[in-house]
């Protein structure tokens, strides 16, 4: 059977995601690093009113002249407007973020002045009209749209929503992603672990990618290789309503590889089995019912990369990002020569430099899929596309940063 492309077996899965997850409202201070559902009007206008950038004197373009003589006839500070207008031969004491008074057009700095602080003062540097003037709505005007339904709630948005007026928000739910480790050899860190054990940690692994991209994980522990077990825990998954099934092992073609089979018992439509990438080869995607499932194979640096690949940019489609943010991949250089490469697009355990050339990415010697110390001390995963020529030290490549 032959191998599918990343990218089609990519865009097979994110169509075949039945729209975004629903929506709740929070208090904006829970709504950090959430995604907005929709998108955010102005409710008012900022800054609400025209004032000074800058610690000075609010005062009128026509009196700039080096040596000119003004009255100080009165202050306006933040909270605390100046109640009145300024007329030729005028000043008014104000200071960053107070509204201008009527009839001035202009910010001279105190830097500017001298006889700062008494009842007059003299312009030393002569200011531009309207320099240090804050026009109302410079920001934003009411009505204003921002931000937009599937933005981020980092801390310039979150900080923007607050501006705008919002004490809570509309953000998307989090997707569920139910996680299934399968294999007889697991045992839970912190278990004794058997003569023929060893302990499972893919499960923690995609559950730290899954939080990341802003879903919710769901630890549905370890199945033995069983189709009953299998049956069980699959079921769990679909009464937990999750969005998202990934199991983690059985993926291959060996005798107890047995996930393909349960899913498919359980009423799996098979998307796509076996891609045309190292590691993640025997991944597999399917749905069930409203469920997305994502089969991944059992070595943890398979499963990661599958992780990166795959599961970040679907939790990113269930929360109505848009589109252009799922791309990740940066040019970089070679860090050392490359050999040809197969029909299997390979990801690329290396390290990451920014050197003045550019970030230069130099893979490691050992790639072996089972090496999870190697993929932790790794900074990205250079991408050699299916088929590459040998490539030398220095030569353009792309890299996915890992950290
Ligand atoms: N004859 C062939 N054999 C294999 C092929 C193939 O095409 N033909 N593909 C190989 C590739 S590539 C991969 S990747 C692996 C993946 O196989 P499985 O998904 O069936 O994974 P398992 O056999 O269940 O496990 C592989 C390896 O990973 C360990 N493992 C499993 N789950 C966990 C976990 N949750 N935490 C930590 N480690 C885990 C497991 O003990 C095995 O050592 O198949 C190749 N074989
Ligand atoms: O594809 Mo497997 O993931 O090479 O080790």
């Amino acid at each position: 059977m032959a191998l599918t492309p990343v990218p089609v077996a990519l865009k097979a899965l994110l169509d075949s995601v039945p729209g975004p997850t629903g929506s709740e409202t929070l208090p904006l201070a829970r709504c950090a690093w959430r995604v907005l559902a929709a998108d955010l009007a102005a409710l008012r206008t900022q800054p609400p009113f025209a004032n000074s950038a800058m610690d000075g004197y609010a005062v009128r373009a026509g009196d700039m002249a080096a040596g000119r003589q003004l009255r100080v006839i009165g202050e306006s500070a933040a909270g605390r407007r100046f109640r009145g207008g300024i007329g030729p031969g005028e000043a008014v004491r104000i200071f960053t973020g107070a509204p201008m008074p009527e009839g001035a057009d202009t910010i001279l700095i105190q830097e500017n002045a001298e006889g700062v602080g008494g009842e007059t003062i003299t312009v030393r540097v002569p200011a531009a009209k309207g320099q240090f003037l804050r026009p109302a709505g410079l920001d934003f005007s009411e009505g204003d749209v921002p931000l937009a339904a599937g933005r981020v709630l980092d801390s310039a948005a979150l900080g923007l929503a607050a501006a705008m007026g919002y004490p809570e928000l509309r953000v998307r739910r989090k997707p569920r992603v139910a996680i299934l480790a399968t294999g007889d050899e697991l045992v839970t860190p912190g278990q004794p672990t058997g003569p023929d054990q060893i302990v499972a940690s893919n499960s923690f692994s995609l559950l730290a990618l899954v939080e990341k991209a802003g879903g919710e994980a769901l630890d549905l522990g370890i199945a033995r290789d069983d189709h009953d077990d299998l049956a069980a825990r699959i079921a769990a998954a679909r009464a937990a309503e999750a969005d998202v099934l990934i199991t983690l092992g059985g993926a291959s073609v060996g005798d107890h590889d047995l996930v393909q089979e349960a899913l498919t018992r359980a009423g799996m439509s098979l998307g796509f089995w076996k891609i045309a990438m190292r590691p993640g080869k025997p991944m597999m995607t399917g749905r069930l019912g409203r469920m997305v499932v994502l089969g991944l194979p059992g070595n943890p640096v398979s499963s990661i990369v599958c992780g990166h690949l795959f599961v970040l940019p679907l939790i990113e489609a269930l929360l109505g990002m848009p589109e252009p943010d799922r791309s990740r991949a940066i040019p970089a250089i070679l860090g050392k020569d490359m050999p040809a490469n197969d029909e299997r697009e390979d990801y690329v355990r290396s390290d990451l430099a920014l050197t003045p050339a550019g970030w230069v990415a130099t893979p490691f010697d050992k790639q072996d899929s089972a090496m999870l110390g190697t993929l932790a001390r790794a900074r990205a995963l250079t991408i050699r596309p299916a088929h590459s020529e040998p490539a030398k030290k220095g030569e353009a490549c792309r890299v996915l940063r890992l950290r």
